[in-house]
């Protein structure tokens, strides 16, 4: 199986102006300061760091009408957009440090535009603890980080659906959803309603994650486009307690490994968000840390056993 990357091109995203807890927008930074680059470049991936996108600052406030922050959300993601798009047509690989989730708007919807022009097809990954799939109607903070990927398949503000010029971006059957175990009660209607794919830990926890990741991975031809959103959430709070929205009972180490080296052994990676990397909270780094271990296995790091 081909194992090699094309040349890819992070970039910081600083903001928390999605979540409800500060702190994320320090992630870019910590994730730098845990090697990002260097495990990559060692490895011999071709990265390139293109520095950190710029967009307003948190002006901390209560939700307005549904959404905190509304106006602050849309201008990070449209430069999230544009930096994603600008990656994608110089024929490299955007992986984005983030900042909170809010931000996989600009991202994904950068990359189903790429996809839509390219004609080829679009998995969407999502790795998290959380759905992400509420409206201003029904979300219980007001929080845009609980809502991208309601907004990636049209349902949301005009001002965030529209931000890839085609509405919807996506649609939910592009979608694989790993490791939830939060869904708010409106939430459950919506995924239910919308059919979402996904793996949640109870699953996990009966069939194991082998099967469980090679059914999300299912479907996958020569020339799919796979994104993987990776909100370190997804993670147990043991491991990883840097995050805003820690829940109980989140994946282990091997079971992270896992994922990761499964979606490396698909060859399909093409695009990539972590996110939810939150310094404040963190145990000296260790989050980033781990982050940084999971996408070096993401880029084949312990495939070396099969080769
Ligand atoms: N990307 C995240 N960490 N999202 C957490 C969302 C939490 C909760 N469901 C909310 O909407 O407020
Ligand atoms: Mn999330
Ligand atoms: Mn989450």
């Amino acid at each position: 199986m081909d194992q090699r990357y094309p040349p890819v091109s992070m970039f910081g995203v600083p903001t928390d102006v999605g979540a409800g807890t500060r702190g994320a927008s320090m992630g870019p930074e910590a994730l730098r300061v845990a090697g990002l680059g260097e495990a990559l470049r060692a490895r011999g991936v071709d990265i390139a760091d293109a520095g950190d996108v710029p967009g307003p600052k948190n002006p901390w406030l209560g939700p307005v009408d549904g959404y905190r922050h509304l106006d602050q959300v849309v201008a990070w993601n449209q430069g999230v957009f544009e930096t994603t798009q600008a990656i994608l047509r110089d024929g490299r690989m955007p992986v984005m440090l983030g900042g909170d989730h809010c931000l996989a708007i600009g991202s994904i919807a950068a990359v189903a535009a790429h996809c839509r022009r390219e004609g080829r097809s679009l998995r969407v990954l999502w790795l998290d603890a959380h759905t992400d799939f509420n409206t201003s109607t029904i979300t219980p903070s007001g929080n845009v980080h609980g809502m991208p990927v309601a907004c990636l398949c049209g349902i949301g503000p005009d001002a965030l659906t529209r931000i890839g010029g085609h509405v919807p971006a996506i649609v939910p059957s592009q979608v694989r959803q790993l490791g939830i175990r939060s869904v708010d009660q409106d939430e459950k209607r919506l995924v239910k309603e919308h059919r979402l794919d996904i793996y949640d830990m109870r699953y996990i926890d009966e069939v194991g994650m082998k099967r469980a990741m090679e059914q999300a991975l299912q479907g996958l031809d020569r020339d799919t486009h796979l994104h993987v959103s990776f909100d370190v959430d997804i993670l147990d709070p043991t491991i990883a307690p840097g995050t805003g929205t820690p829940i109980p009972g989140g994946v282990n180490y091997r079971e992270a490994q896992l994922i990761m080296e499964m979606i490396a052994d698909s060859g399909r990676l093409r695009s990539l968000d972590i996110v939810e990397v939150n310094p404040a909270l963190d145990n000296r780094n260790a989050t980033a840390e781990l982050a940084v271990d999971l996408v070096e296995s993401l880029f084949g790091k312990s495939t070396l056993m099969r080769d």
